[in-house]
């Protein structure tokens, strides 16, 4: 049965829309039930991305198990787990037609390293498994919890989230890499969303383009001895001037514990864990 058209929440208190015509996805601007519809018969792999290097992973097990309650559930979710301590990755029950692989990475001593070298691994392994396993990926950040659906309304071509921090700040304020010897520098007069670092996705193709392209402009800086300000967070907003997302998420899907609640925030979806940077970094 079709819900009540007329009857479907509009929201007026948000932008729902992008100048491009991308859908932003907030509470109130879908029917979970007509979106399930449309997927569920699709028989859709996911693949996961989830670093969780040093110290990380210590959130390994709340993520999982949150994620098994909320995140895509009732679809194949395919989590691949890059660690350099694979013998800490927890034994989370898993729903059917989900699994986990654990890829070994080498653990560098910089934490800026870490969350940069991220866009070359991924890079990788869709090359050599995921463009074979999967239709869809997406790239989380590991110290996170998810608190309630977070489901197919999220597929799109190409996807960002908008970043918890910046969505009533305009251009000029977003820490966007500025320094011109950057190739994530963007001038103050362009730009349209501030994006997390935390959370992209899309086909596998696409995302395999995009880790492509900021990979190669993160070793360009490198060989500049530049580094952008926020790491592979600024080569990724830098992508997505050029390549606008398909599907914008409201920060409901990224959000930060440390936030009060506003009420435009009607649910949060999937938040970052409060932590103690200078416990759980090495620098
Ligand atoms: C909400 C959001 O958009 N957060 C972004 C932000 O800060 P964050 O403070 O969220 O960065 P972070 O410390 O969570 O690091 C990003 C991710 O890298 C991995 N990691 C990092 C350090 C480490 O020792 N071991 C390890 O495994 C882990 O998966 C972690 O979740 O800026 C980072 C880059 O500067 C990334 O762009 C994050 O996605
Ligand atoms: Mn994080």
């Amino acid at each position: 049965s079709f819900p009540e058209q007329g009857l479907c929440s509009r929201r007026r208190d948000v932008r729902t829309v992008t100048p491009w015509l991308a859908p932003i996805v907030w509470e109130g601007t879908f029917d979970p039930f007509v979106i399930d519809n449309i997927y569920k018969p699709l028989n859709i792999t996911v693949a996961t991305t989830v670093f969780a290097v040093g110290k990380y992973t210590r959130f390994l097990k709340a993520f999982l198990v949150t994620a098994e309650k909320h995140y895509l559930v009732g679809f194949r979710v395919q989590y691949y787990i890059f660690t350099d301590q694979p013998h800490e990755v927890p034994k989370v029950p898993l729903g059917s037609g989900r699994n986990l692989t654990t890829i070994q990475v080498s653990k560098l001593d910089r934490w800026q390293e870490i969350s940069l070298q991220r866009m070359g691994i991924i890079l990788k392994t869709i090359e050599e498994q995921i463009h074979k396993e999967a239709q869809y990926i997406y790239c989380l950040d590991v110290d996170m919890l998810f608190h309630s659906r977070w489901g197919a309304e999220v597929f799109g071509d190409l996807v960002a989230a908008i970043h918890p921090g910046y969505y009533k700040v305009s251009r000029e304020n977003f820490p966007y890499e500025r320094r011109p010897a950057s190739q994530a520098n963007i001038p103050l007069d362009q730009g349209d969303f501030y994006y997390g670092g935390a959370v992209f996705g899309g086909l596998a193709e696409n995302v395999y383009r995009l880790t492509r392209t900021c990979y190669r402009n993160i070793l360009v800086d490198k060989a500049n001895n530049i580094e952008a300000v926020w790491q592979e967070e600024s080569h990724l907003n830098k992508y997505f001037i050029y390549n606008k997302p398909t599907t914008l998420l409201s920060p409901e899907y990224l959000w930060d514990d440390e936030k009060p609640q506003p009420q435009e925030i009607k649910l949060i979806r999937f938040s970052t864990v409060k932590k103690n940077y200078a416990e759980v970094r090495d620098n």
